[in-house]
């Protein structure tokens, strides 16, 4: 099958188109700039994504990315440290979302990061933006939004050039939750929270401009427990959509990366990748 996207986001990959079923939503149709992809297993899909990652960055002096935590850390860390070859020197790491707690604590998303990746020397920790964990939730949402403003300088809403977003069994994303009125939120490009229904309770989030603003924004799930979430997020039109149903990159593309238990309940059109 032809690829729609352009070359760089195009995966060497053996692809097979399939569709499923009638029932089509508009959120679900493929087109150039929306795609789900689906993998057999977690590891081929952390290898699909790692070739996306570079990819996107081959040529370039600088490369903006931002990692979401969860079960994002493993699946990308585990493959990222294996790769060869991978020419990180530009790739600026930010967080998407980051739980207000030490580095240390085992909850920290950057903590992770740092602890299962840099060992590899694949990345420096002078890569990553961080948030001050010593600030309060509203004083270290200002900070990151200085940072981010550092590192993406030029547009009122910084544009990445890639975000990998997770996505949690109620379809939250970041910490963009259901019915929180964080999802309200046009004025800020990071934005505190204290009341997180996910522990910790407070973190740090990007925004939905912010994330819509990204050039790329890659949607990563696995397993059986975000099955039944992803049905209605790419296949159900809701009048108060869930908070990953929003994502919906302005000028960029949007990319859905799932397993097959994850995908197991749709029936819209999906392409299958498989790459090892
Ligand atoms: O703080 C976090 O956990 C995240 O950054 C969060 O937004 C995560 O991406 C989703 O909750 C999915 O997490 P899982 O993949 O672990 O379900």
């Amino acid at each position: 099958m032809t690829s729609l996207l352009p070359t760089h986001l195009a995966v060497p990959s053996l692809s097979l188109f399939i569709s499923f079923g009638s029932r089509v939503s508009a959120r679900s149709v493929m087109s150039s700039n929306h795609q789900i992809r689906v993998f057999p297993s977690p590891a081929e899909l952390a290898l699909s994504l790692t070739q996306l990652m570079i990819n996107e960055s081959q040529g370039k002096s600088s490369f903006s990315l931002g990692l979401s935590g969860g079960s994002l850390v493993s699946l990308l860390t585990r493959e990222l440290t294996k790769t060869t070859g991978l020419d990180t020197k530009g790739w600026k790491v930010a967080m998407c979302d980051e739980r207000l707690v030490p580095f240390t604590d085992p909850e920290s998303t950057y903590g992770e990061y740092l602890r299962q990746l840099i060992p590899s020397e694949k990345l420096s920790e002078s890569q990553f933006i961080t948030i001050d964990p010593s600030l309060s939730v509203e004083e270290c949402a200002a900070d990151y939004t200085k940072k981010l403003r550092e590192i993406l300088p030029g547009n009122d809403i910084p544009v990445f050039d890639m975000l990998i977003l997770g996505v949690g069994p109620d379809g939250h994303t970041a910490s963009l939750f259901p019915g929180h009125s964080l999802l309200q939120v046009t004025d800020q490009i990071v934005a505190p929270i204290s009341d997180s229904p996910k522990p910790p309770a407070q973190r740090i989030t990007l925004t939905l401009p912010v994330i819509n603003a990204a050039k790329t924004v890659v949607f990563v799930a696995t397993g059986d427990g975000k099955a039944a979430v992803l049905k209605r997020i790419l296949q159900e039109e809701e009048s108060d959509p869930l908070p990953a149903a929003r994502v919906s990159p302005v000028n960029g593309t949007l990319l859905w990366f799932l397993d097959e238990t994850a995908a197991q309940h749709l029936t819209c059109p999906v392409e299958k990748h498989s790459v090892l």
